[in-house]
């Protein structure tokens, strides 16, 4: 089933004097999709936004909202609304006022907006605070308001900038399932931005890796953890270990690398023409230490430790290379891997990927 696009980003472009912030960016967003656009600070993602909500143009390139070119309509036209990270609230205006702003000026009458702002109160769960000023609320309580004013209006598309980077960590993890469920319940297609891959891998449908300036990798939050397709998208999301190596051979979907382990690894591949270098990824998780070691089965020596509670991480040394991996500690009284102990590490061959340059 094909599902219709709320966004489209046609080959999108743009500079600021001679520095190209999106490199011919080019991606669908589905309706009653959670979309995320996850990158560094400086890719581009808060400027792809802005030019979403219309308050920037591109250079060149176009967007569609429902099927209709946006590019040079203005903000106030589009049926999108954006909530930011430190809230942007009025605050001389009650948290009702602050709700029913927006459905004033586009003409809305009276019961109909006392209606809305009572609905919009009750979706977040603020009923009881409707008379109050914005300041004498907490940081999440202002964040609730704030998505009740944004989502008032039925916006087909509502913008997320960071949303939850002010608030503290118990709350903020509380918020994502807040957002989670308001997206589910509404229908609404949420874009959401942010650094933090845990949040984007959390609440995500898909997930848009940006990089210097271009989109990296868009998949579901699994497919961009497991199957990386190139360096920059493993090395962001999560922790990795890279190995260098030549490509031996070529056999249809798989590929054998030699590897600095001293190991030859069979895994498929994609993008891969002939000889020469390849990198491949393995993640910690995958390692398994001891009598766990499967598949690829190497000794090396243990270098370092990090006692993390639910698990410690290790660093083991086969030959030249470094291999970190991460042990549960399943049981309260586990004996951990004392530094200098010889060890044997394994991994299945699967679980190794081969990374496009
Ligand atoms: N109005 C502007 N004039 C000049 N350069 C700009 C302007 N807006 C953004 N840039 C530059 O474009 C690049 C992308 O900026 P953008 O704000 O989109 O990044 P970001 O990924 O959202 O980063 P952050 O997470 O730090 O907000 C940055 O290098 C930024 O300095």
């Amino acid at each position: 089933m094909s599902r219709s696009s709320a966004i489209e980003v046609v080959n999108v472009s743009k500079n600021f004097g001679d520095y190209t912030a999106l490199d011919h960016v080019d991606f669908k967003i589905f309706q009653n999709e959670f979309f995320t656009l996850l990158g560094p600070s400086g890719c581009g993602k808060t400027t792809l936004l802005r030019m979403i909500a219309g308050f920037e143009t591109p250079s060149s390139g176009t967007l569609l909202l429902n099927g209709q070119e946006i590019a040079q309509m203005p903000a106030h036209k589009r049926r999108v609304n954006t909530v930011f990270q430190n809230y942007a609230l009025f605050p001389h205006m009650t948290l009702s006022q602050n709700i029913a702003f927006g459905l004033k000026n586009l003409g809305w009458d009276k019961a109909r907006i006392t209606a809305r702002v009572g609905q919009m109160l009750e979706m977040v769960h603020m009923e009881q605070f409707a008379q109050r000023k914005p300041d004498q609320l907490s940081g999440g309580q202002r964040q609730r308001i704030a998505l009740a004013r944004a989502l008032a209006a039925e916006p087909e598309v509502l913008l997320l900038d960071e949303p939850l980077s002010a608030l503290d960590l118990k709350l903020r993890q509380a918020m994502r399932d807040e957002l989670r469920a308001l997206q589910r319940d509404t229908g609404i297609t949420f874009v959401f931005v942010t650094h933090d891959q845990e949040e984007a891998l959390d609440m995500s449908d898909r997930i848009a890796v940006m990089g210097k300036g271009r989109v990296q990798q868009i998949g579901s939050p699994k497919e961009i953890y497991e199957d990386p397709t190139n360096r920059f998208v493993a090395d962001f999301i999560g922790d990795t270990n890279f190995l260098e190596g030549e490509v031996i051979l070529l056999d249809g979907a798989k590929a054998t690398i030699r590897t600095a382990l001293g190991a030859e690894i069979t895994t498929t591949h994609q993008g891969l023409t002939g000889p020469g270098p390849a990198t491949m990824s393995i993640r910690p998780e995958k390692i398994g230490v001891g009598d766990q070691a499967e598949g690829v089965v190497l000794t090396g020596t243990v270098r370092a430790r990090n006692y993390m509670g639910g698990f410690t991480h290790y660093t083991v040394q086969i030959g030249e290379q470094t291999l970190r991996l991460s042990r549960r500690n399943a049981h309260s009284h586990q004996d951990s891997l004392e530094i200098g102990a010889a060890v044997q590490v394994g991994f299945r061959e699967s679980d190794a990927r081969v990374l496009g340059q």
